[in-house]
This record gives C-alpha cells, structure tokens and sequence, in this order.
C-alpha cells in the first residue's frame, strides 16, 4: 500500500473548504428542502438498511469523501487486503480473516483458504463430537460446560458472539474466564462441575500472562478435584504456538491451530471461536461465516458511493478530522448485543489507536477515534442526556432489528418507539418556541417559564446513523461485525496508519512483569514516590 498523507490530497483541502459551509447545516432544513434526502443517503445490502441522512453531510460531502479515498487510493488498498499482501508490514503479515469465511480455493489466497477450510473441518468434527457424545468427559458423561480461557480478541469476540446469540444455544452451558483476578476464576470455577467441563485455553500467542495463570490455576483445581489423568481430555488448546500448549500439557490432537495471517481481534471467525461453535452448533457457526462472507462480498464488489463500509468509514474521517470529534457511540437496541461496544473497542481502538503513519513520521492530523456504547434502552436513562445537551459531538450509530426473537408484539414496539423517536429528537431538538408553547400548556406561570425554558432547550442537529437489520440471526451477526472491520479498514487506509499490529500494549506487559518481582519481594524503592506510596499501602493491607 502506498504511502499518502491524506492532508496533502487535493480532496483534503477540497473538504476543508465544503466544511466552511457544511458546519452550518440544519438538519432540520435539509430534510425540508430535499425530498429525496433519506433515499438519497441511505444505503441498503440484502437485510440492511444503513439510513446516513441523519448525518451532517449532504450529496456533495459524500461525493467529496470518496474523492478523498480514490486519492488514498483506497481501491487499491482493497485489493492488497483481500489478496493476502503483506499490509501488517510492521509485523510482516497478510491480514486475512477474510480467507476464513470463503470456499473460494481458486484466489490468489487459495491456499490460506484451504488451510482454513481444513483447519474448520478439524473443528467441526471435534464440535460436533462433543455435542453428540462421541467426545466425552474422562468418566463418560456427555460434556455439558465450557469454560473458555482467554483474554483480548481470544475472549472479546466469542462472548460477544455467543452472548448475541443466545437464542440460538444449545443445552451446553458457557462461561469465560479472561481477567487475571484470582476473584474472576473462583467465581467461575463454584458455579462448575469439573467432571463435566471441558476448558478450552485459547491464546494466539500462548504467551499471554493473564491466561497462563488461569489455566494454570484451573489445571491445579482440576487435578486436585477430578485427578490428574484426566486432563488430557478436559484440556484443549487453541494456538497458533502448537509447542507451547504442548509444553503446557495440552494432548497434540486436542491443539486447534491459528494462523499468523488472523489478528487476535479479528479471529473470532477461526478455531478462536471453539467455545462458541460448542455452544450454537456448527451450522449456526457456518451461517455466521457465510454472513461476514455476504458482506465481504458486498465491500469488495460495490462501488464507493454504494458501499456500506466505506460510507461508514467515510463518516468517521469526516466528523474525527473535520468536525473535530473525540468519539463515537454504538447504541444496539437489543440486550443480546450488549457486548459489541466492547468487542468494538478493542477492534476499533487497538487498531487505529496509532499516531504515526506508514513512513514511521508522527501524523499531522487526528487518528483513531474513541467509541463507547450500551444497549438502548437502558443507555437512554443513562448517558444520552450528554448526547442531547452536553458540549460534545457524539455522533452515534443505532443499530436495531426490526423482527424481535420473541413474540412479545407490545415490548418491541415500545423499544422500536425508543429507537425510532431517539435519533428522530437527536435531529430535530426542541427550540425555545416550543418549549415555551409546552411550558404554556402545562400552566406554568409567566415568571416560571422564563426561569425554565433554557433548560429544556434542545439544538438538536445531533448526527446519528441508523443501522436497521431484518432479524437478528447468526448470518445478519456475521455481516455487521464484518461490516466494522472493513470500516476499521478504511479508516486505516485514509489516516495512513498500521491498522493491524498493537506495540502499544507491549509496553504495559513488560512494566507489569517488572512491578510484580518488586512485589514478590515487598521492594518499592525503585519507582516514582506516587507508586512507591500506592505499592506501601498495598503492602500494609496485605502482609
Ligand atoms: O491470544 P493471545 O496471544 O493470548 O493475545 C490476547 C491479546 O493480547 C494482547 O492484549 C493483544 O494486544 C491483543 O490483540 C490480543 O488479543
């Protein structure tokens, strides 16, 4: 991929200009004097309808951005990804998550795709086993729990996954340790039964602190409750370091290899997704494939204008460079989504959190936008009062399904209400005049409504983009998570940014390590007179 400073493209400066005049746009206005302004802006896939006229753009924005991705050459960049060239140059890797939801063999990635396709058939069998009762526990009992031991993409993914598709488990009962907190394993490990509980450690790297130490702790809780001899069947590794889950004690059959081309926070499409496949069957696993595999398609075949993630990536340059944006919100309006926000931080921020382009020069301009959520609608009693009057500009993405699991016709309408009339208000706010007019009907005095009114003022013209899905099932869940790692993608591509490595978590590793020996040993002395005291008082509570 090429080396382009997007602030020195003619687009760039094309759009510093637009936005002298875009920034004051009413929404309001804009909807009044273009009727066709929701067709116009809106964008739809199949099951998805992307509805971006909520936004602070017009036509001419839109067309002004994709000439700022044609100049970033954002097509060939597309091409690069897709085809398996090295674009994790800092790590020397192709970054192909996209291989593990094909069958196409006959790409130029072929041969990664036929490694994946073997390696998923591995998986399946093993899945398929152990929900069958094929694969038992050591005492014959049909495994009936998994614990799942990770941390990063290899716990952040599958929960979110197996938590939106509740209504799709089966009778196997999940549950995931990841934090190294000896609090988190107990209570985990006093709502098991290890005679029935298969742990499945996954670690792209098998190096990770926080799951070594739990499995270790696990192991020696096992052995001690069950006995030892049986740990080669309740123990399964999932690596791409085979000899250190064999050094571990993992059984070399019971390792599911990844590869160095998946990125932890993009492999929850490989064997990383085990416990998930153990808990929804492998045919709803395959539909969640096949779904990213729909929107794969649908990113690399559609023309910019018509493309999903690269309108959505297009936005975020535009409210993060221009409108000067810190942030941005994902509000899901169904409880079975509510830990996408989290899986996105990582996905989103691990990723384009990077503050020096692909020269290694620091960047001139913002990069990696901060992105925060909770379900609606319990995020509305919450935070959205910062949204709707607070300083900042939150632009949010509201993602609903419009057939709800469960019939409960009186539930569901309220929360499409919610939905609905949010991003509705966000957009038209409420002004003084009709403040006062509802202050009036209420019978306020004169005097009282003076006092009032400025409070409940709304300005209104809040940016939202409604993300509304048929029917949330395995395959629609595939599509929107890959919709956003190709919108990290693109955002990639314009800020001339590494997306895909993370040396800004090493640091905090090898301090840690460090900090542990001194607690090991009570010392305190070598830091900083604030981590001294911190370290002090933690040594007077615990000695
Ligand atoms: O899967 P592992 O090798 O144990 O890594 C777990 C996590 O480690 C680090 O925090 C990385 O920054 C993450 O990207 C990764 O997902």
């Amino acid at each position: 991929m090429k080396n382009i400073n997007p602030t020195s493209t003619d687009a760039w400066n094309v759009l510093t200009e637009h936005f002298k005049d875009v920034k004051n746009l009413n929404l309001r206005e804009a909807f009044s004097q273009n009727s066709n302004r929701a067709e116009e802006l809106t964008l739809t896939e199949g099951d998805f309808l992307v509805d971006l006229s909520k936004n602070l753009i017009t036509k001419e924005t839109q067309q002004k951005l994709i000439d700022l991705a044609k100049e970033c050459e954002l097509d060939a960049a597309i091409h690069s990804y897709f085809n398996g060239e090295k674009i994790n140059a800092t790590e020397n890797r192709a970054v192909l998550h996209t291989a593990l939801r094909t069958q196409d063999t006959s790409s130029k990635v072929g041969e990664k795709v036929t490694a994946a396709l073997a390696s998923k058939e591995k998986m399946f069998a093993f899945v398929d086993a152990v929900n069958d009762g094929k694969i038992t526990a050591a005492n014959g009992q049909k495994f009936d729990t998994i614990v799942n031991i990770g941390i990063g993409g290899s716990d952040l993914g599958p929960v979110m996954i197996y938590e939106a598709l509740q209504a799709y488990k089966n009778e196997m009962t999940l549950h995931f340790v990841s934090n190294v907190e000896g609090d988190h394993v107990e209570e985990v490990i006093k709502k098991i039964n290890p005679e029935t509980t298969l742990f499945v450690i996954v670690s792209k790297s098998f190096g990770t602190q926080e799951t070594l130490t739990n499995s270790t702790t696990i192991r020696n809780w096992f052995s001690k409750k069950v006995n030892d001899h049986a740990i080669a069947q309740h123990f399964i590794a999932v690596s791409s370091n085979v000899q250190r889950a064999v050094d571990f004690g993992i059984d070399q059959e019971n390792i599911f290899p990844m590869f160095d081309w998946v990125g932890g926070r993009f492999s929850l499409w490989s064997t990383v997704g085990m416990s998930v496949a153990l808990g929804i069957g492998t045919q709803n696993f395959q539909d969640l494939l096949e779904g990213a595999h729909e929107m794969d398609e649908h990113f690399k075949n559609t023309t910019f204008e018509k493309n999903i993630p690269v309108q959505l990536g297009l936005l975020t340059i535009w409210y993060n460079n221009f409108y000067k944006a810190q942030s941005e919100a994902v509000i899901p309006y169904t409880q079975y989504l509510h830990r996408l926000p989290a899986y996105l931080q990582q996905a989103i921020m691990e990723s384009n959190g990077k503050s020096v382009d692909r020269n290694g020069n620091p960047v001139n301009y913002e990069t990696g936008n901060i992105v925060w959520g909770e379900p609606g609608t319990n995020s509305q009693h919450a935070f959205f009062q910062l949204i709707h009057q607070g300083t900042k500009l939150i632009p949010a993405h509201f993602i609903a399904f419009a057939k709800a699991k469960y019939h409960h016709p009186d539930h569901h309408n309220k929360l499409m209400a919610n939905f609905f009339a949010q991003t509705e208000a966000l957009m038209n706010g409420k002004n003084q005049d009709e403040v006062i007019k509802d202050l009036q009907s209420s019978g306020k005095s004169e005097e009282e409504i003076n006092k009032l009114a400025p409070f409940k003022v709304f300005t209104g013209n809040k940016p939202t983009t409604t993300i509304l899905i048929d029917e949330l099932t395995p395959r629609s869940l595939g599509k929107l998570v890959a919709m956003y790692e190709h919108k990290i993608f693109v955002e990639g591509v314009i800020w001339n940014i590494y997306s895909y490595d993370q040396w800004g978590v090493e640091l905090g590793k090898i301090l840690a390590d460090r900090i542990l020996n001194d607690i090991e040993n009570s010392e305190s002395d070598a830091h900083d007179a604030s981590t001294t005291q911190l370290l002090q008082k933690f040594y007077s509570i615990n000695n």
